[in-house]
């Protein structure tokens, strides 16, 4: 650790080298700073040539090591930005991907187009950080939102999340529709684990080491959330009514069969993500 007096940009240069040498992003460095101090990117830029008082150096030093050693520097600054809100994040909830956002961009869409007003009931399964149901309801205030969790652990965390977006939702613990049994539904959404575990060798190690497994794998070749939810989610849902769920990009067939097999009079899609790979599968209930 080095306890020499340093300036801001001396600072972020000598984490610029050694996040480079680790083969690290290096503009991390520039996240962790703002951590640290406190501040936005403009305060960071106006602070540049300020000394770095010697606790909040130690502080900075000490999280560049930790990410070099694989903490995903959201762990570290508890902070994720999706859908245009920022979301505390910790390990015991995945941290929300740019994919997602777009799960949540379609569903608005078709939700507009299927029902043409926001009094309907939603359900977001395996919220994790809230990212989706508190999106969902701070794009239409209108909606009336219930978030679920297996994990108590990741409810503490969407809940702190809702608290801190004004986001008005109800939040309940259990496994899959468990817990949304009781009532029907206009839309659910669910982005559940989906990795198969033969897909570990394969993964990066600093998702692996801290994202919460319960967030990650799934049985059946990572397919048995959505055979469940095809299965259960009929009963439950109004018509018309709208399910879309995230999927790994190799599962869209197996998906979209899942809902076909089981969901009667449906129109079921398989939706690509930005990059052009099979990324949602949305079902509307016709009649
Ligand atoms: C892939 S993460 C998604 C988190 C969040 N919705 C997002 O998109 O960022 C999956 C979430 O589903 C939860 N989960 C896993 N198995 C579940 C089950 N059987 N019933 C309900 N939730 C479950 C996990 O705890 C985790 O929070």
């Amino acid at each position: 650790m080095n306890n020499d007096s340093k300036r801001v940009f001396e600072a972020l240069d000598w984490a610029s080298s050694i996040l480079e040498e680790a083969n690290c992003e290096t503009r991390v460095g520039q996240l962790l700073m703002q951590y640290v101090l406190d501040v936005d990117y403009t305060h960071l830029v106006m602070a540049m040539q300020d000394e770095v008082a010697a606790a909040d150096l130690q502080k900075f030093e000490e999280a560049v090591h930790t990410h070099i050693g694989g903490m995903p520097v959201q762990y570290i600054t508890h902070h994720e930005e999706f859908y245009g809100r920022s979301f505390y994040v910790d390990e015991n909830v995945l941290i929300p991907r740019p994919e997602t956002e777009e799960l949540v961009h379609y569903s608005l869409q078709r939700m507009r187009k299927l029902f043409g007003h926001d009094d309907i009931q939603v359900a977001d399964i395996g919220t994790g950080s809230g990212a989706i149901a508190i999106s969902m309801k701070k794009e239409c205030a209108k909606l009336h939102v219930t978030a679920t969790d297996i994990s108590a652990a990741a409810l503490a965390v969407a809940k702190r999340n809702a608290e801190a977006l004004e986001a008005d939702i109800q939040f309940l613990e259990g496994d899959l529709t468990a817990p949304i049994a009781h009532q029907k539904w206009d839309v659910v959404l669910s982005n559940p684990p989906y990795i198969a575990q033969s897909e570990v060798a394969v993964m990066d190690d600093s998702v692996i080491k801290h994202e919460p497994h319960t967030a990650l794998f799934a049985e059946e070749d990572g397919l048995i959330l959505y055979r469940k939810l095809a299965e259960n989610l009929p009963a439950l849902m109004n018509r018309p009514g709208l399910i879309g769920v995230e999927i790994g990009y190799l599962q869209g067939n197996a998906v979209a069969g899942f809902f076909r097999q089981h969901v009667e009079h449906a129109k079921v899609e398989v939706v690509k993500d930005m990059f052009g790979q099979d990324r949602m599968v949305f079902c509307e209930l016709t009649k």
